[in-house]
This record gives structure tokens, sequence and C-alpha cells, in this order.
């Protein structure tokens, strides 16, 4: 069983077999989005909500294990676990309060409420082919991880899941380094590690490409993905951004649904670009227009087949990129979500 991927530019698996079965892992959570004092919008959160809206839009069969509280607001397609004794993990997001742990312009998080974490035995003991280690909140424990290693071919895992610690008197977000983060002697066993350009100055990189394949996202400038000795830059697509929340986690989506349709790591990259810069034009969680998956879809066996036959060339992934582009135009917008972006919610990205 092969954990770590081949590098980037070799990738590609020919014949992936259909129905491909992923398993993601981290709570739901409800997200107080709050600019000049007042409250502007309360929506769905939690990387796993943003994850499996991008699975289930394009029928990628997915599982979820999550926790809330009785006080769970939203009606998902996949039931969380109900903790009784507890509330569901909420997360405030400041857009004015202006500097972050690390010094930039950014939203400011704070966990307000935390739910119980997921433990070994809340994972389902089948195997998956696919795991995602996505917690926002703590919830992830190193145990938890290892047993997503023990039962899955694969595990992309989310650097927030693992390096993030909350102030204990405000809940404010802060990271520690990786490998002081308790989790570091199970990470040469993972295939993908994500991070943010900020979460990533929490990460030797130079060491970590070696372990396993990682992607760097860095918002409106698209991404990086290093591995061993390759490193290669995905082009963004252009977006008008109102709420950077869920970015990160679609792109994560949009990366796992590439790879298990069997695209390059580059290309499914792209596709991870191409849900994350939809995700910032929406304010909470995004629904896709049907006729654009279609065309994603279409798109996307294009591309594998361009492969299969060997008549791609190394730098052709342009002509991807502007297939793709126009079917982001068929995206049509609620009144509510347009009357949202006159005002959008201000960030220096
Ligand atoms: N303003 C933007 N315009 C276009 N694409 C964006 C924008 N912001 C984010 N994205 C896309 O979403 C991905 C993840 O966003 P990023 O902000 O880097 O992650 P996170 O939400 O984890 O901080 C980026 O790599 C990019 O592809
Ligand atoms: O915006 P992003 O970094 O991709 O991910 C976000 C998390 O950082 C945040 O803790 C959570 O409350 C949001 O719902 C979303 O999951």
């Amino acid at each position: 069983m092969t954990l770590n991927p081949p590098p980037p530019s070799q990738q590609t698996t020919p014949h992936s077999p259909p129905n491909r079965r992923v398993l993601i892992v981290g709570n739901y959570c409800h997200d107080v989005l709050i600019q000049n004092g007042s409250v502007v919008a309360e929506t769905l959160g939690g990387a796993a909500s943003f994850i499996s809206n991008v699975l289930d839009s394009s029928s990628v069969s997915c599982e979820l294990v999550s926790k809330v509280g009785r006080d769970f607001r939203y009606e998902v397609t996949h039931s969380p676990i109900v903790v009784l004794e507890k509330g569901t993990t909420v997360f405030e997001a400041y857009f004015d309060l202006g500097i972050d742990v690390i010094g930039h312009a950014d939203r400011v998080l704070k966990r307000v409420s935390a739910c119980d974490p997921i433990l070994p035995s809340d994972i389902p003991d089948s195997r998956f082919d696919f795991g995602m280690a996505v917690g926002v909140g703590g919830e992830i424990l190193p145990e938890t991880l290892e047993k997503m290693v023990e039962i899955c071919d694969v595990v992309a895992v989310d650097i927030q899941a693992l390096i993030r610690v909350f102030d204990p008197v405000d809940g404010s977000v802060k990271l520690v380094d990786l490998r002081e983060s308790g989790f570091f002697h199970i990470l040469h066993r993972i295939g993908y590690l994500k991070a943010s350009s900020d979460e990533a100055l929490f990460m030797d990189v130079e060491q970590m490409k070696h372990m396993c394949c990682v992607v760097v996202t860095n918002g409106e400038k698209g991404c990086r993905i290093y591995h061993k000795d390759d490193e290669t830059m995905v082009p963004p697509f252009v977006a008008k951004q109102v709420d950077p929340t869920g970015a990160g986690d679609s792109y994560l989506g949009g990366l796992v649904v590439g790879l298990v349709e069997g695209l390059a790591v580059p290309d499914a990259a792209l596709l991870g670009n191409f849900f994350g810069s939809i995700t910032v034009e929406h304010i909470g969680q995004p629904k896709f227009d049907l006729m654009m998956l279609q065309r994603v879809k279409e798109e996307v066996q294009r591309r594998k087949k361009q492969r299969n036959l060997s008549i791609s060339h190394k730098n052709d992934q342009e002509e991807f990129h502007a297939r793709l582009t126009p079917a982001r135009f068929s995206c049509v917008d609620s009144p509510v979500q347009t009357e949202l972006l006159v005002n959008g919610l201000s960030c220096d990205r």
C-alpha cells in the first residue's frame, strides 16, 4: 500500500475505480461573522461542512464523522453524533480587529464553545480509499489520526486540525509549531498536508515535503505544491471576494475530488483553486450551480482522457484552467447573496 504519493508532475491514476469512498472527520460548527461590532451573518461552518458540500455536489461518495450539541441548528446530509451534555462548537470571526496572531491583517477567529473531540471509537472500522482529518476546534486527537491512517489508503490533513490552540480566556485561535503539536510522529504516514500561507510558517516545508505532498494555499494567488524535489505553482481563478470563510476547506474538497477522480496532483489542485474561488464569493456554504457542476465533470473527464492517451504535455495546465474558467460564470447568485456582495466582509488578503 502506497501512502505517499509520487511527485505531482508524474502522478495520475488512469483507471480509478468508480465510487471511491472518502472518510471526512471533523466537527460541524456554528460560525458567527462580526463586523464593526455587529453580527452580519450566522452560518453553518466547520471544514467538514464545506468539504462535504464540494464532495456531495461532485457525486463523490463520502462518510462524515462529526460531533455537535443539542443546539445544532442546521439540517445536514450527513448526520452528526449529538452529544447531549455539550454545546455545538462555535467560532466568532471578527473582520475588523485588524491583526492576527502573526501580524497579518485578516479575520480574527475565536472559539467560544467547543464540542467533544472525535475518538477512534467514533470512527467506523471499515476501510476507506481516502481519509480527511479536518478539525477546526481541536477535536482531532493524535489517536484519532492514528486510527485514520490505519483504515484509509491515503490521508489528507488540514494543518489547522493539528496546530491550533485556544486562549483559555477569550478563545482566540493561536498556532503552535507542527513539531510541538503532538502529531508529528504520525505525519510520515499521511499522504497530503494542506496549510494556508500563514499556517505554513508553523512548519518546516523543506522537511515536510520529504514525508508527504505539501500544499500551501495563498488566497487570490492560488497555491503551491511541494513534494520531494518538485515544486509546482497552480494558478488561481479570479473571484470577487465577499467572505474568505471556508475557502481553504472548499479548496481541500476540490483537491480530493480531483484525486479520487484520478487527476494528477497539479490538476486536482487546480480544481481546489476553482472551488476555493467560488466559496469566497459567498457568505457561508456556497450552493453550486448544477450546470456548472456538469461542466466541471465534463472537463475533468476530458482532462483525464488527455492524460491517459498521453496527449497532454507538461505546461498545458493553462488549457485546463481556460476551460474551467467559463464554467464559473454559470453560477447564479441568489438575491440575498447579490445584496451581500455589494457590502462584502472586508479583510485584506
Ligand atoms: N480572493 C480570492 N480569489 C480567488 N481565489 C481565492 C481567493 N481566496 C481564496 N481563493 C482560493 O481558495 C484557496 C484557499 O484560500 P486561502 O485563503 O489560501 O485558504 P484559507 O481559507 O485556509 O486561509 C486559494 O488557494 C485559492 O485557490
Ligand atoms: O476558512 P477556512 O480556514 O477554510 O476554515 C474555517 C475555519 O478556519 C473556521 O474555524 C471555521 O469556523 C469555518 O467554518 C471554516 O471551517
